[in-house]
């Protein structure tokens, strides 16, 4: 089977700076794979290029199989994309953002207002779908941000830190969302920093570290080959932050002098 993400030597740079350092990965369909790694180690860097946003790299990536120097609009029509920091259109209300969304995807109109409206009942928003985002809390933008990402019923998909903002029960239907969509054949790749999280939903653990794949492997394997108790631990050991006691002891020293 021909995999749906297929990166060769990667390199990414913001002006002169190399973010990206020769990234190589492929990735099978129906697998979840969760991507992690410390602040400003290039997880966003990495899904931005992906899908399409940072278009200057250096190096091959096909996904979905197509060569995303060529045939990006290919790719993005079969991809989903929930970024870390999203600009809503704060004065719409989520029933016209996402017929903005559905649109943009070129969705007929009457299967926009019907999934967009069973959507947001199933996130628990459908008494404010009419309401303009300005007053809303930062996990109802992320509701209203998941199921955009997700309206055209994408192939692959992209989330960055998608439980952000999100209460516990919205976090367990996330997770919840994420094997089903894998389970039929879907391909889930996201990034977040809740460790617990990564360590139950991903088929396959990638961790970066200044640009560069650091450990890759089922949460199993990565276990046996670092013989380590937690995710949470085999992070400190691969990306060198073992020692937050000293750096939180420092901290209050600096805080109390
Ligand atoms: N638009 C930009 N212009 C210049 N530098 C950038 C830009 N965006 C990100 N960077 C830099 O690129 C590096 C990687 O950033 P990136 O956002 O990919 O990290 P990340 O792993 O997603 O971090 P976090 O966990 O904090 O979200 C950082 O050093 C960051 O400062």
């Amino acid at each position: 089977m021909n995999p749906v993400i297929d990166i060769t030597n990667l390199e990414q740079y913001y002006g002169s700076t190399k973010i990206l350092k020769g990234i190589d990965l492929s990735v099978e369909a129906g697998q979840v794979v969760g991507y992690i790694g410390p602040n400003g180690a290039g997880k966003s860097t990495t899904i931005k290029t992906l899908i399409g946003m940072l278009p200057d790299y250096r190096g091959e990536v096909r996904v979905l199989g197509h060569d995303l120097r060529t045939e990006a609009m290919a790719v993005k029509r079969r991809i989903g994309y929930v970024p870390e920091n999203a600009a809503l259109y704060d004065l719409l209300s989520p029933m016209e953002y996402l017929r903005f969304v559905g649109q943009l995807y070129e969705l007929d109109n009457a299967s926009i207002e019907r999934k967009a409206a069973d959507l947001l009942r199933l996130f628990g928003l459908e008494f404010q779908a009419n309401d303009r985002m300005t007053t809303f809390s930062k996990g109802m933008r992320q509701k209203v941000l998941l199921i955009s990402g997700l309206l055209h019923n994408p192939d692959l998909l992209f989330l960055d830190e998608p439980l952000s903002g999100l209460d516990a029960n919205a976090v367990v239907l996330v997770k919840q969302i994420i094997r089903q969509l894998a389970d039929a054949g879907k391909t889930v790749f996201y990034s977040s920093h809740i460790m617990d999280v990564v360590e139950k939903i991903s088929d396959r653990i990638i961790i970066i570290n200044a640009g560069q794949i650091v450990a890759d492997g089922s949460y199993a394997q990565l276990q046996a080959q670092r013989d380590s108790e937690s995710l949470e631990q085999l992070f400190g050991q691969l990306t060198g932050t073992g020692t937050q006691n000293t750096v939180a002891e420092e901290f209050i020293h600096t805080l109390t002098q």
